[in-house]
């Protein structure tokens, strides 16, 4: 599990290390530019000398890394042109650098439409393979791209006349809030880029949406800034500029670094319960799977999970998080269903119990069992007054026992069309809310409704900013659906579980598979983890489960794929 940054953390990394003496910007650069260059020889080893590039470099330290890579490639017998957006005596110092030793080398020409088309006309008459690099703007991008920049930007994409055409970009594609991962301004779609680069770590926009969709490879390359350093500071955030303050006060001239990381320790102490942090679920394993396995005994030991289904012929979807959350370890579940879906229920259930419940008075009788440690609700369910009854008696018996609840798909519908259960599962310690967009929208209309409107300066409102403020709102963990799903708490915890880049699993969008989602999450609650944990351990483990499985998954091979996976997990 690693830490998401912003763009103000990376700065702040950054500076921090070369306040302590330990690196200068320009030898950053230098490896930030080395890193892109490496990153292109790898992914595309078929090229090298005699082929194209392209680079378009911008006014900050962005354009300045565009200078290292257009020498770099140069260096390596590559044919460089260079472009610069910006008026060349106004570069950052360190920019400024490269610009002048790129001088040495070879032209820079101003870019425009007008230089830009005689480079592609250059091209057509050359079926040369070449590469785009696009260094024009990184994480100091502050307001949207003026029109003509997108243009030149979209019009190396869009053109015919280079004959092989990669656009490689450089920390994040030009006109994109990293933060948030969208485009500032009218643009409202990321230029498609086949390989991105970003140093030290990724950056919360890289993993969400639209900017997710439009990397197809993310590269993140080591600028050595030191880890144990580096993850302090991120958890600081906003803390950072008093935190140098106090250290700019132990010492004239360069920051000491002992005087630094006293300073970091005091802003960590005073922040530390905020945890701004945003976790990344990728090549994760929770310690808690291991521990809660290892618990013997009794199958009540490892909890009892009810799971509610709907009427006749609309069993299914709660069948399957049924079995989802027997195979991911509860001890005992049952399948709560109308006296009418009895028969079709019992043909198709057998390690799972049935039990018939006809209304919400019934069920909470049935909750009087104080071993039922979690329920699940809403695939399936129905949206009447019967099913609100239900959901109703969920949330109020389980308010003071010590019972997960996971509300999905229909009774995510109950609860956005009625304040009162909105209520109560604000007084429930232990809810979590799964919905995909449409839900949340039903839900918080006007968070999805600002996550709509289109960015005009950064840092933007971003799907992390409304899952939290969602949670915060809700009093319950939030589970925001998607490729780029994103899990917070009431208390400010977030968490991201990709599925992109490396753990692509597109077939994984089959129906019923949300309702085995909910089944992993309440079969993990039934076990005792709590809602944050639970939900996301189930996120993570889902996404593992239908890459093991790979294509041609249906939802039913999701749970059947959860013992491979703990067999290679060494659970
Ligand atoms: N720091 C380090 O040590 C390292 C940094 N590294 C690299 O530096 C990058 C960050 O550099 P950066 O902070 O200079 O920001 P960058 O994205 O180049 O642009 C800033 C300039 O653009 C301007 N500007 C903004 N929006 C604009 C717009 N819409 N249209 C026009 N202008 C606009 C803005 O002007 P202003 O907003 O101040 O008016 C300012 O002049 C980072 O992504 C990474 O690649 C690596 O080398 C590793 C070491
Ligand atoms: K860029």
């Amino acid at each position: 599990m690693t830490e998401l940054l912003t763009a103000a953390q990376m700065r702040a990394i950054e500076e921090a290390a070369i306040a302590s003496g330990a690196v200068t910007g320009l030898e950053l650069m230098e490896r930030a530019g080395r890193g892109v260059v490496e990153a292109i020889v790898e992914e595309w080893p078929e090229l090298g000398p005699g082929c194209r590039a392209v680079v378009l470099s911008g006014p900050g330290n962005n354009g300045g890394d565009g200078f290292v890579v257009a020498r770099l490639l140069w260096e390596a017998g590559w044919d460089v042109e260079v472009f610069l957006y910006g008026d060349a005596s106004r570069l950052p110092a360190d920019a400024r650098v490269n610009y002048e030793r790129w001088c040495e080398r070879g032209e820079v020409v101003a870019l425009s439409d007008e230089t830009l088309f005689r480079s592609r006309a250059n091209t057509s008459a050359d079926d040369r393979e070449c590469i785009v690099i696009d260094a024009l703007f990184g994480t100091g991008l502050s307001r949207p791209l003026d029109r003509d920049v997108g243009m030149h930007l979209s019009g190396t994409r869009s053109t015919g006349s280079f004959a092989f055409m990669k656009l490689v970009a450089v920390d994040c594609p030009s006109g994109v809030c990293i933060d948030s991962g969208r485009v500032l301004g009218q643009q409202n779609v990321p230029t498609a880029t086949d390989l991105c680069v970003t140093f030290h770590r990724a950056k919360i926009g890289h993993y969400v949406t639209p900017l997710v969709d439009a990397i197809s490879k993310l590269v993140i390359v080591d600028i050595g800034l030191e880890e144990d350093f580096s993850s302090k500071i991120s958890r600081i955030g906003e803390g950072f500029g008093s935190m140098f303050e106090i250290a700019a006060q132990g010492g004239a001239g360069a920051i000491r670094e002992e005087a630094l990381s006293e300073a970091m320790h005091g802003a960590y102490e005073t922040l530390a319960e905020r945890d701004g942090a945003v976790r990344l679920l990728e090549a994760w394993f929770p310690d808690e799977l291991g521990k809660a396995a290892a618990i013997g005994g009794h199958k009540y030991a490892h909890g009892h999970a009810l799971i509610h289904s709907g009427g006749v012929g609309r069993g299914g979807a709660a069948r399957m998080a049924a079995r989802g959350a027997l195979r991911i370890g509860a001890g005992l579940v049952t399948v709560g269903c109308p006296p009418g879906a009895l028969q079709e229920n019992a043909g198709a259930l057998d390690a799972v119990m049935l039990r018939s419940v006809a209304d919400g008075e019934a069920l909470r009788e049935m909750l009087g069992d104080a071993r039922i440690s979690a329920i699940g609700i809403g695939p399936g369910l129905g949206t009447g007054a019967r099913e609100a009854g239900l959901v109703r008696a969920v949330l109020d018996a389980s308010a003071d026992a010590k019972r997960g609840v996971v509300l999905d798909a229909d009774a995510l519908t109950l609860v956005a069309q009625d304040e009162s259960l909105f209520d109560l599962c604000r007084s429930h310690r232990s809810v979590v809310m799964t919905p995909h967009a449409g839900e949340f929208a039903r839900l918080f209309p006007d968070i999805a409704k600002r996550l709509e409107e289109q960015p005009m300066s950064g840092p933007a409102y971003s799907k992390v900013d409304a899952a939290r403020e969602a949670a915060a709102r809700a009093g319950c963990v939030v589970l925001f659906k998607g490729p780029d799903t994103v899990i917070a708490s009431p208390e400010g915890h977030c968490s991201v579980n990709s599925a992109a880049y490396d753990r692509a699993a597109p077939w994984l969008a089959t129906a019923g598979s949300g309702d085995v989602l909910t089944g992993f999450i309440a079969g993990l609650l039934a076990r005792g983890f709590g809602p944050m944990q639970a939900a996301e351990t189930a996120a993570w483990l889902h996404v593992e489960c239908a890459l093991s499985f790979g294509p041609g998954l249906i939802a039913e091979d999701l749970p059947e794929e959860l013992p491979t996976m703990f067999r290679a997990l060494g659970v």
